[in-house]
């Protein structure tokens, strides 16, 4: 009988790790995290949502694996990823004496998994961490790749570190608690990668992705694996963003987390939702700038939209935007070189670029004209 669960591993010699994906992950976890600890103990991070539906499962894994715990649950949401939080939860894991050799297991979505990564980075100047990911968008993004940070005041993601974890498990089953408008958010990452270097999946997106949200097992499957591949060859290319290939997986991001900062991270937009608009100003950009077809930004917003995910600013007919106020946003971010924003554009569909070359005039027409539509 073929496993159901699909073993991927990221290569990065010493730091490499395996992604394991497929039903009943949570279950065992014990099994699978004990050959990747130094010590018996680790410290669950989890949020509180996550914890009232799957911490009593984690719980049991280690318990029948012998390996000793401590659960630390934050409150939900992106306000979590904040000086704060981080705070609190230092102290917390030093007052409980942790030690270099215990590991942190980040049991949530991408929130928790970038502030416990995060915590396990700085802890003791670093300690390891496992990653559960229990939403669509941490299992196909953010629980791979060892980005790890916080928000700051001055923008999305702006405080952090790279640190990578030592396993991930993407237990398929646990999505099916996750409430649709998570899911459709964590869709948009999958949909991304379509766009940067998959033409070929971008089209199987267009008549599978809707089964894949639906939860069939095959077509979700499918979906997940695939991106954690795509992410973790690129991951593998340029660990650090150093060399211009790992940049290409913040398409989107360059308006996406203006939105989110404008937004105040307070869920009145979630952070798919921003990339899926702030791939439609990408690929509108590419349109204006002559670079990409209009049929290609066309599929990419008609696929979003056909899903159920926002593609523009009448998302949110109560607020006042400001391309000015965009902008500015847009001049923090961690792409910006010699003081020029930086944008993952596209040819076409499969053929995103990082440019440093536009004209910041072109982006302040587009958004002008995308907020007025
Ligand atoms: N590090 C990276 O490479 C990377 C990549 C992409 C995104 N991110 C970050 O990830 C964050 C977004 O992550 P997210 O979309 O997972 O949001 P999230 O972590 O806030 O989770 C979304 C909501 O779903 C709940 N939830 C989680 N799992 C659940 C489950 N199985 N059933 C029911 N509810 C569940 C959570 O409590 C939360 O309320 C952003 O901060 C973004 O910047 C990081
Ligand atoms: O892993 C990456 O690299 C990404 O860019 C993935 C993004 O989906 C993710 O949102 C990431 O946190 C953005 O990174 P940032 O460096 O722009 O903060
Ligand atoms: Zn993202």
């Amino acid at each position: 009988m073929v496993s159901e669960i699909e073993r991927l591993r990221v290569e990065l010699g010493a730091r490499g790790y395996d992604i394991l994906v497929g039903p009943g992950l949570l279950a065992t976890a014990g099994k699978h995290i004990a050959p990747v600890l130094r010590h018996e103990r680790v410290f669950i991070i989890t949020d509180e949502t996550v914890a009232r539906l799957h911490l009593e499962a984690l719980e049991r894994a280690l318990r029948e694996a012998g390996i000793a715990y401590e659960a630390l649950v934050l409150p939900a949401g992106e306000q979590a990823k904040s000086f704060e939080h981080l705070e609190r939860l230092t102290d917390k894991l030093l007052a409980f004496r942790i030690e270099r050799r215990d590991a942190l297991i980040a049991l949530g979505g991408g929130v928790i998994g970038d502030l416990a990564g995060f915590a396990a980075a700085i802890t003791l100047r670093g300690v390891d961490f496992v990653q559960i990911p229990t939403t669509l968008l941490a299992q196909v993004d953010s629980s791979v790749g060892g980005k790890t940070g916080i928000n700051s005041a001055h923008g999305k993601n702006l405080i952090g570190a790279f640190h990578q974890p030592r396993l991930v498990l993407a237990d398929t089953e646990v999505l099916d608690t996750l409430p649709r408008r998570e899911l459709l958010a964590g869709y948009a990452e999958v949909v991304k990668y379509g766009c940067i270097d998959d033409a070929e999946f971008f089209s199987w997106l267009e008549t599978r992705g809707l089964d894949a949200i639906e939860g069939d097992p095959a077509a979700r499957r499918h979906a997940i694996v695939t991106s954690c591949r795509r992410k973790a060859a690129v991951v593998a290319r340029d660990e650090t963003e150093s060399s211009g290939a790992r940049a290409l997986l913040n398409l989107g991001h360059t308006f996406g987390h203006a939105l989110e900062a404008e937004c105040k991270y307070g869920g009145e937009l979630l952070h798919g939702e921003a990339v899926a608009i702030g791939m439609v100003m990408a690929a509108d950009l590419s349109v204006e700038l002559g670079l990409c077809p209009s049929e290609d930004a066309a599929r990419i917003r008609n696929h979003l939209a056909a899903v159920g995910l926002p593609t523009g600013f009448e998302h949110m007919p109560g607020r006042v935007w400001s391309p000015a106020r965009l902008l500015d946003h847009m001049s923090r971010d961690k792409k910006v070189q010699d003081g020029r924003v930086t944008f993952v554009l596209l040819r076409g569909i499969g053929q995103a670029f990082v440019s440093h070359e536009v004209d910041p005039a072109a982006v302040e027409a587009l958004l002008t004209n995308a907020i007025a539509a």
